[in-house]
C-alpha cells in the first residue's frame, strides 16, 4: 500500500469557474472516501491521475492498494513527486503485508487512513483508495463502515464511502466468459494471498460492477461500438442504480468519482451517460447525465461482501437483495426474483443444477444468447439441449437448504446456515454466507438488526417470507437474463422445494434434534462448484 498525498492547489488559477461545494468546508462534516475499483488495467490510475489534476483546487489523500509485485504507475509517483506536478507534496509509503483487503489487511486499512491523515498539514477535501485489481470494494467499504470506534473516524467520514467501479470495455465480454481465477493471471495476486488467488474472475468482475455507485465503462478507444454497447448493457442490468459512463483514459465527470463536487458541462462533453441510440441527449451536461435515466424504475440494491472461507459464521457477511422485475434495457436483459419461504430438497436442486449448461464461447454475446430460448440449443458435443436456465447471464442471492441427515453427524448446521448462490457467466457456486438472522438469539439478533443493518432488517420484516417460527430462512434469488422462460424456471425451482409432507418431517427432526443438542453447529463446505455441459 503506498500513501500519497497530493494538492493541486497550486494549479489553480484564480477565477476558475469550478465550484467546490465539498463537505469538508463544513466544520460538522468531514472528508469522504471514493474507492476506486476494477480489474488490473482497466484504468484505475489513469482515472486518478485526472482526479489528481482537477481544476477545483480540491486536496486530495490518496492510498494505493497495490499487489508487492506490481507497484504503482511508476509516471504517477514520478509525477507526484516532481515540485512542478500536483503541488509538489511529499510523499510516503508504506507497504502492507499479503493479505486480502476483506480479511487480514482490514484493520491495516483504518491504520493506513490514519496515518495518511497525520501526514497532512491541511484536512483533505477527500481521500481517494486506489483498491488492487482483485479487491471487493464492497468488503473494504464494509471495513470503513464498521470502524466506528477508530481514531480516524473523527477525521474521516467512514460511513458514505462512494465506491467508483473501472470496467475495460475491450475485455469485458471475455473477462465474463472466463474460466480463471485470479490466481492463475499473471501478477493479478500477490503470492500467499490465497482468499484473493481462489476467487473466480467474472464473479469478481460481478461483485465490483454491482458494489459501484459509478461505473466507468473505460477503453472505449479499444473497443469497437457492438463491445462497447454490450459491455454499457450488462453492467446496467448487473446494477441499475449506479450511474454509468463510458469513457477514454478514465476521463468521467469528477463529481461522479468524488463526493459533493460540482463541475462545468464542458468538462464532460465525452462522457454519455446514456447508450440508447434514440436519445437526444447526445452530449449531456454533467447534471443532465446525473438525473438522466431511461429504465429501471425498479427498486435494487445489492450488498455482496463475501467470504469463501467455508467455515465462516460472521453474519455480517451477508448478501443483501432486493430486486424486482426489471424492464427490458436495450439489450433485452431483464430480471426478474425467485422467492420461496420452504426450504430446497438438496438433492433435486442438485439434480437441476447438474443439468444446468455451461456456455463455451470465449466471449459474452447477448445477441446470441437472446435465441438460445427459441428452442433447442446444440451443445458442443452435438447434443441438443432444451433448458430454461441456459439464457441467465447472472444469478445470485441467498437459499435455504434442508439437512439431507439429522442423524449423527449430520448436516444439520444447514439448518441455521444462509447459502449464497452466486452464478454468473461460466461459474456457479454455492456457499455458506453465515447464519441466518433467525437463528440468532435476543441480544445478537438485536444488534444484528438495528445497529448494523437497520435497512435491511427494515426490508425483510416487510416482506411476507418472514415468520415467527423460521425468521428470515428463504429463497430469494435474482435472475437476469435475455429472453428467458421465466415460468419454467420457476417451475424447476418450485419442484425443489420441500413438499408439505417434507416440511412437516424437517419440523419433527428438528424438534428431536433441539431435545438433544442447542447448538446445530455450522458447516459450510461448498455445496455445488460448478455445472456440466457445454454449448455453443
Ligand atoms: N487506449 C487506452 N489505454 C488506456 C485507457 N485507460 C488506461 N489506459 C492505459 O492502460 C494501461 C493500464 O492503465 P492503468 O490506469 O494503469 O490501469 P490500472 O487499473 O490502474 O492497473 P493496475 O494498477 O495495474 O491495476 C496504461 O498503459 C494506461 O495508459 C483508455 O481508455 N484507452
Amino acid at each position: 500500500m503506498l500513501f500519497l498525498l497530493s494538492s493541486t492547489r497550486a494549479f489553480v488559477p484564480t477565477g476558475v469557474p469550478l465550484a467546490r461545494h465539498l463537505s469538508s468546508l463544513s466544520a460538522t462534516h468531514l472528508p469522504q472516501i471514493t474507492l476506486l475499483g476494477g480489474f488490473l488495467g482497466s484504468g484505475k490510475t489513469t482515472t486518478l491521475k485526472n482526479i489528481l489534476e482537477n481544476k477545483a483546487g480540491l486536496k486530495i489523500g490518496v492510498i494505493v492498494n497495490d499487489v508487492a509485485e506490481v507497484n504503482i504507475d511508476a509516471a504517477l509517483v514520478k509525477d507526484a513527486r516532481n515540485p512542478n506536478s500536483y503541488g509538489g507534496e511529499s510523499i510516503s509509503s508504506v507497504q502492507l503485508s499479503n493479505g486480502c483487503a476483506c480479511c487480514s489487511l482490514s484493520s491495516e486499512l483504518l491504520d493506513s487512513l490514519s496515518t495518511l491523515t497525520d501526514m497532512s498539514e491541511e484536512p483533505f477535501d477527500h481521500v481517494v483508495v486506489e483498491l488492487s485489481g482483485v479487491a471487493d470494494p464492497m468488503a473494504v467499504k464494509g471495513t470503513f463502515e464498521g470502524g466506528g470506534g477508530h481514531p480516524v473516524s473523527k477525521k474521516i467520514n467512514l460511513k458514505d464511502t462512494k465506491v467508483v467501479t473501472l470496467v475495460d470495455s475491450s475485455t469485458f465480454g471475455i473477462d465474463w466468459m472466463s474460466w480463471n481465477s485470479a490466481g492463475e493471471r499473471e501478477n493479478w495476486v500477490d503470492e500467499g494471498d490465497e482468499c484473493s488467488a481462489g476467487q473466480k474472475v467474472t464473479e469478481l468482475l460481478a461483485e465490483q460492477v454491482e458494489s459501484a455507485d459509478t461505473i466507468v465503462v473505460n477503453k472505449i478507444d479499444l473497443s469497437d461500438s457492438v463491445r462497447t454497447s454490450q459491455a454499457m448493457e450488462v453492467v446496467r442490468s448487473l446494477n441499475p442504480t449506479a450511474k454509468v459512463f463510458k469513457s477514454e483514459f478514465g476521463r468521467a465527470p469528477l463529481e461522479e468519482l468524488l463526493t459533493g463536487v460540482s463541475s462545468p458541462a464542458a468538462e464532460t462533453e465525452k462522457n454519455e451517460c446514456c447508450s440508447n441510440p434514440k436519445c437526444e441527449s447526445k452530449t449531456q451536461s454533467t447534471t443532465e447525465a446525473s438525473s438522466h435515466s431511461h429504465s429501471h424504475s425498479h427498486d435494487h440494491s445489492t450488498s455482496t461482501s463475501s467470504c469463501s472461507d467455508s467455515k465462516c459464521t460472521d453474519p455480517t457477511h451477508d448478501h443483501s437483495h432486493s430486486h424486482s422485475h426489471s424492464s427490458a434495457n436495450n439489450a433485452g436483459i431483464t430480471s426478474f426474483t425467485y422467492q420461496a419461504s420452504t426450504p430446497f430438497n438438496m438433492n433435486r436442486l442438485l439434480n437441476v443444477l447438474n443439468t444446468w449448461p455451461v456456455p463455451v464461447k470465449d466471449e459474452l454475446d447477448v445477441v446470441a444468447m437472446s435465441s438460445y430460448n427459441s428452442g433447442e440449443v446444440t451443445m458442443k458435443d452435438g447434443e441438443k439441449v432444451d433448458n430454461p436456465f441456459i439464457s441467465i447471464l447472472r444469478s445470485k442471492g441467498f437459499c435455504w437448504m434442508a439437512p439431507n441427515s439429522w442423524e449423527g453427524k449430520g448436516d444439520q448446521w444447514r439448518h441455521e446456515t444462509a447459502m449464497y448462490w452466486s452464478h454468473a457467466g461460466k461459474h456457479f457456486g454455492i456457499t455458506s454466507a453465515g447464519k441466518w438472522w433467525g437463528s440468532l438469539e435476543g441480544k445478537e439478533q438485536v444488534k444484528m438488526f438495528l445497529e448494523d443493518k437497520p435497512e435491511e432488517y427494515e426490508r425483510i420484516m416487510k416482506t411476507d417470507w418472514v415468520t415467527e417460527e423460521f425468521g428470515d430462512r428463504r429463497q430469494e434469488l435474482v435472475f437476469i437474463g435475455v429472453n428467458y422462460d421465466e415460468k419454467k424456471i420457476r417451475e424447476c425451482l418450485d419442484e425443489c422445494l420441500l413438499t408439505e409432507e417434507e416440511m412437516e418431517a424437517y419440523r419433527r427432526n428438528l424438534n428431536n434434534f433441539k431435545q438433544t443438542t442447542v447448538d446445530v453447529g455450522s458447516g459450510g463446505a461448498s455445496l455445488f462448484s460448478e455445472s456440466t455441459g457445454n454449448y455453443n
